[in-house]
């Protein structure tokens, strides 16, 4: 791909539009476009239209999205299904009607079912019931990576859907009732551990096993899908390996350094048993994960040391 190319990254202020940002950035890549959502809301249709006629970009890499963890998924399933079709519908409409070719759209592996087999292939997408306290964030995932494969099957543009595993790292949400578990997870323990040691206090059962990607493995990916021509639609992005939420907390207590107690609260939901990702679609096109999840959680609870007065906190 030409460093020229005008690159459109929507959510480029987010976890992962600001690490698909700093990649581009540099592997020299000097013409990229980024609004926020104050100075664009991605919500509105004219809004959109306006703004790809005026900036003209040839590729878009959707990275904006209602996004959160189990309990902001259960709680507000409206503005997780709706907002996502919308923000969603009027990129991908707009890109393709603009004549754009190339459209990299970001999903979730809450888009397969529940109990799919493990790991998740891409072809189980569709074959059962999905988890219903993320269905209605999974319903819009699946409309987009539906929508890019129209256009892929129709129009034979290459609109690619790329689906990672729960991800982590720099720039992440912290805040207590909205985020995902990994950066919960940091502050809790870091919390309690400046506070004497107190006992955390963490949700559902432990037992659920979940993988976990650097943002920075994230954006990799997403250059090696913007660098390279995608014979099919649909791949899954991760490690290929997982370890269980009670593991999980063992891990991050030991690299804060916290030495109380863990309260598991089980009227918190515990979410899908297990969601392992099968990684051999993105591996034969010839890209992997490189960071290792020890390492990951050492490099993000530096940086939400070096941080904690302006760590991201998203409210619903
Ligand atoms: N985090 C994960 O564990 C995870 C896992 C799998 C997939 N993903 C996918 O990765 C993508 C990025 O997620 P993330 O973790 O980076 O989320 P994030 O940090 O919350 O960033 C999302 C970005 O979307 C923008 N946005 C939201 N609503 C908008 C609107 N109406 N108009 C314009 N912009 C809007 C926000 O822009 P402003 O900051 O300007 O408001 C925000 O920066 C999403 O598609 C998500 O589904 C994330
Ligand atoms: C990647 C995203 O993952 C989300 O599912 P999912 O992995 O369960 O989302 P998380 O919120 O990361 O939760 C993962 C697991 O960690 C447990 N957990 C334990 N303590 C905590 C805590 O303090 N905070 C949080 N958040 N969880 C906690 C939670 O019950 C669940 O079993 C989906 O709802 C989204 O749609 C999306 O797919």
């Amino acid at each position: 791909m030409n460093k020229n190319t005008r690159i459109y990254i929507a959510g480029h202020r987010g976890m992962v539009g600001s690490a698909i940002w700093r990649a581009l950035e540099g592997k020299g890549y000097n013409q990229l476009i980024g609004k926020t959502s104050k100075e664009l809301d991605l919500k509105n249709q004219e809004a959109v239209k306006n703004f790809f006629e005026k900036e003209r970009p040839e590729v878009v890499i959707d990275a904006a999205a209602r996004v959160g963890g189990i309990l902001a998924n259960n709680n507000y399933p409206y503005q997780f299904l709706m907002e996502n079709m919308q923000i969603q519908n009027n990129l991908i409409d707009t890109a393709h009607k603009q004549g754009i070719d190339k459209f990299i759209f970001l999903g979730s592996s809450c888009i397969y079912p529940k109990l799919a087999p493990q790991p998740l292939k891409e072809e189980y997408l569709l074959t059962s019931s999905l988890e219903p306290t993320n269905e209605w964030y999974a319903i819009a995932k699946i409309t987009g990576v539906k929508a890019c494969e129209a256009i892929r099957k129709q129009f034979e543009k290459d609109y690619i859907s790329l689906m990672p595993t729960n991800l982590f790292g720099p720039f992440d949400n912290f805040d207590l009732e909205t985020s995902h578990v990994l950066p919960a997870m940091i502050r809790k323990f870091h919390e309690a551990k400046i506070q004497g040691n107190e006992p955390v206090e963490l949700w559902g059962s432990g037992t659920p096993k979940r993988e976990f990607l650097h943002v920075e493995d994230m954006a990799d990916a997403v250059v090696f899908a913007l660098e390279n021509d995608f014979q099919d639609n649909l791949y899954n992005v991760g490690t290929g390996l997982d370890l269980s939420i009670k593991e999980l907390a063992e891990l991050i207590q030991k690299t804060v350094g916290h030495q109380g107690e863990i309260i598991w609260d089980s009227s918190k939901p515990d979410g899908t048993p297990r969601k392992l990702m099968d990684v051999s679609k993105m591996s034969n096109a010839g890209w992997k994960a490189k960071i290792k999840l020890e390492d990951g959680i050492k490099d993000t609870y530096q940086w939400f040391l070096e941080n904690i007065d302006s760590i991201k906190q998203v409210k619903l």
